[in-house]
Parts: structure tokens; C-alpha cells; sequence
């Protein structure tokens, strides 16, 4: 079941439809999607939606509307009944927003849930972790961690058994590619921005990337994952890169460094300090290759050194198979 059938679903279901044989021939496993929630209700075929169908009517409630039209069936409210939920409804961090009411819902009926949206999670992660426990479902969210790029996997799986001393990473493509674009292009912060919306990578609401509050959503779900705190964003001094301008730069760049929207959490004997601000990143730092829509992050450990992970270019379809990835582990 999807709940939320916008640009990063349509990719999901794509991916679907592209890697039936290789799921089964790799993983053993075999996905049917029989249920998709949009905005306007929800379309559910027992036997499984007819997926390159789908496909032809682009994405949105009109696509669910069109496809209920050709197979003859209507848009219900929302039951939930199915093994799994992937939730890519808009992110709504002041209130978790449908995201929450689904997820729960979902939890309720003893569904995993694969999340890509970010507000219920930063809204209620200790409640949802409760309902899952006791319903024995797990909650993956990959999607909602910088997507493409493998951030909480390295933190659970590759270091596990490491303490992570410090986590500090550039988590929102968007502003790095509007920083990428002033510093290499001369380009206008409005005019980089704009492409960035229209690539599909901005959030429906843009303030949420170059206000910082994307990237602060990220690293506070990294933090409460990895490093054992229960923040929330209310705990966190963001600054976006809307002060940031050319000039500031230029002056960076004097030396070889360069200007970069930087999410940190640090341990301090036992708190946690989480920030998010622009920052001169020295020439040494890998960071500073971080170009474009690509992000990169740095785990700080004692016993395994600093690992870093860069790429990862936020982009609807890397969003969606981070949403895989979660599906694959879930049953693998
Ligand atoms: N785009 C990206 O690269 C990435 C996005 N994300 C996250 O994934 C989520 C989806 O992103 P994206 O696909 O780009 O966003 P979109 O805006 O393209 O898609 C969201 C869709 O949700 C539908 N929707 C709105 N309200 C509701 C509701 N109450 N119930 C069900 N569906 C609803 C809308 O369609 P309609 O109203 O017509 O039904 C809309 O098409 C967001 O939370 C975003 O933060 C995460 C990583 C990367
Ligand atoms: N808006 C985000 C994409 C989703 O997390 C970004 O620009 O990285």
C-alpha cells in the first residue's frame, strides 16, 4: 500500500514495474501494490494494480482518478489491510500532517512501514517506535535520511558495535545545488532555486530546503536513530542559506574553502548537540566536493576513524529506490 501518489511514488511504482524478475531472481521476493491513497481516496485492486497502466497517467489524485475510470473501479477512503505501508505523502514537520494519521493507521493493522516523507517521524518517532514494538512491525526510513544517499544504514548496520562521536553532513541537495550554482555559475540564488523545483527535488514547500529545516529534519532523525537522543526540531538552531550570498563565497573560495549548508550532532559527554548552518568548509574536508545535487556525510568514530560517504544526488527516483532498498531489507 502507498500512501502520497506524487513524482517520488510514480518512480517507486516504476521501479516496481522495471525489477519484477531481477526482485525475485535476486531476492526472492515478489511485490504487488494493490492499494495507492491519494488526496481524494484510495484505489485497491486485491489482485494487484496493473502497473504500466498506472504508469500512463503521470501521478497525483487525476492519475488515481483516470486509472479507477479505465478498470472500472471508485476511489474508497483509505483501508489499511496490507503487509506494508510506504508513506510519501507530503512532509508536514509542524504536524506530522495525513503522514502520521497513515502511519499509525498502518501500525494499527500490523503493517511495516517504509516512510520517504519526514513529519510524522519528527513529529511522534517515540510514539510510532512504541506502536511498532508492540505490534512487532518495523519502521524503515531511509527515504526520510537523505534518500540516495546511505546515511542511517551506515550508521546500524555498517558501525554497529562503533560509537559514533560525531555525525556532520550536507543532507539537502537542493541548497547545495543553489550554493553549487552561486559559487561555479554566478548564478542568481532565485534562478538556481527555480531549477532545482523544477527537477521535482525541491519540497512542495522550498522554504523547507533553504531554510535549513529539511536538513534539520534529517540529521534529527540520525541523531535520535544513531546517537541515542530524543530531540526534537524545536532543540535545534537551524540557519538556512538564504544570507548567504555571492560575495560570502567568493571570499571562501579566496583561500581554496567554500561555503556549505552543514547538519551536525555531536556528543558532548552525554547530550547531544545538533545544529544546522552554513559553514566555511576548509579544503582538506571532503565535503567540499559535494557539488550539485549530491550530498555527503561524515561519521566520526572511535574505533573505526572518520568514514565518509558522498553522492547520493537527491533526485525523485533515487528517492524512490531508497523506498526499495527499505522494501528489500524489510523481507530479505
Ligand atoms: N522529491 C524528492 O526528491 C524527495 C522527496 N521526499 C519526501 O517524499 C515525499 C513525497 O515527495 P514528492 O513525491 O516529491 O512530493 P509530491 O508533492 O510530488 O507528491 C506528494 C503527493 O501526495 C499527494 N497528497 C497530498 N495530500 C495527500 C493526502 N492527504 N493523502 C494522500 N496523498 C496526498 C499529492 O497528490 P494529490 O493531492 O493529487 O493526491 C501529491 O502528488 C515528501 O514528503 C518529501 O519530503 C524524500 C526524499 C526525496
Ligand atoms: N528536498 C530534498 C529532497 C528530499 O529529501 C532535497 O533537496 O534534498
Amino acid at each position: 500500500m502507498i500512501t502520497g501518489y506524487g513524482i517520488v511514488a510514480k518512480e517507486l511504482i516504476k521501479l516496481l514495474s522495471e525489477k519484477q524478475e531481477l526482485l525475485i531472481d535476486t531476492y526472492k521476493i515478489s511485490f504487488k501494490v494493490t492499494a495507492i491513497v491519494g488526496s481524494k481516496g484510495m484505489i485497491y485492486e486485491e489482485a494487484g494494480l496493473d502497473l504500466p497502466k498506472l504508469l500512463q497517467y503521470g501521478a497525483g489524485s487525476t492519475a488515481l482518478m483516470r486509472y479507477a475510470r479505465e478498470q472500472r473501479l471508485s476511489l474508497q477512503p483509505p483501508i489499511f489491510r496490507e503487509d506494508m505501508l510506504i508513506e510519501c505523502s507530503p512532509t508536514d514537520v509542524q504536524t506530522g500532517g495525513a503522514a502520521l494519521e497513515y502511519i499509525k493507521n498502518a501500525l494499527q493493522a500490523n503493517m511495516n512501514i517504509v516512510s520517504v516523507s519526514k513529519g510524522a517521524l519528527v513529529c511522534a518517532m517515540p510514539e510510532l517506535l512504541k506502536m511498532a514494538k508492540e505490534k512487532e512491525c518495523k519502521i524503515k526510513y531511509s527515504g526520510a535520511t537523505a534518500a540516495a544517499l546511505p546515511t542511517l544504514d551506515i550508521g546500524e548496520f555498517s558501525l554497529a558495535g562503533c560509537k559514533i562521536t560525531k555525525i556532520e553532513g550536507i543532507l539537502n541537495g537542493t541548497s547545495n545545488f543553489i550554493l553549487t550554482k552561486m559559487s561555479e555559475e554566478n548564478k542568481s540564488f532565485e534562478a538556481a532555486l527555480q531549477i532545482a523545483q523544477e527537477s521535482g527535488i525541491a519540497e512542495a514547500n522550498p522554504d523547507l530546503d533553504i531554510k535549513g529545516i529539511d536538513s534539520a529534519c534529517k540529521i534529527l532523525l540520525l541523531a535520535n536513530g544513531l546517537l541515542g537522543s530524543q530531540l526534537t526540531l524545536e532543540d535545534i538552531a537551524i540557519q538556512g542559506i538564504m544570507e548567504v550570498t555571492k560575495r560570502d563565497i567568493q571570499h571562501a573560495k579566496i583561500n581554496g574553502n567554500d561555503i556549505k549548508l552543514i547538519a551536525s550532532a555531536s556528543l558532548a559527554n552525554r547530550d547531544v548537540r545538533v545544529e544546522v548552518k552554513p559553514k566555511i568548509i576548509k579544503s582538506d574536508n571532503p565535503l567540499i566536493d559535494v557539488k550539485g545535487t549530491n550530498k555527503g556525510i561524515l561519521f566520526y568514530t572511535e574505533e573505526m576513524g572518520t568514514i565518509c560517504c558522498t553522492g547520493g544526488a537527491s533526485h525523485p527516483k533515487g528517492a524512490a529506490a531508497a523506498a526499495l532498498k527499505d522494501m528489500i531489507n524489510l523481507y530479505r
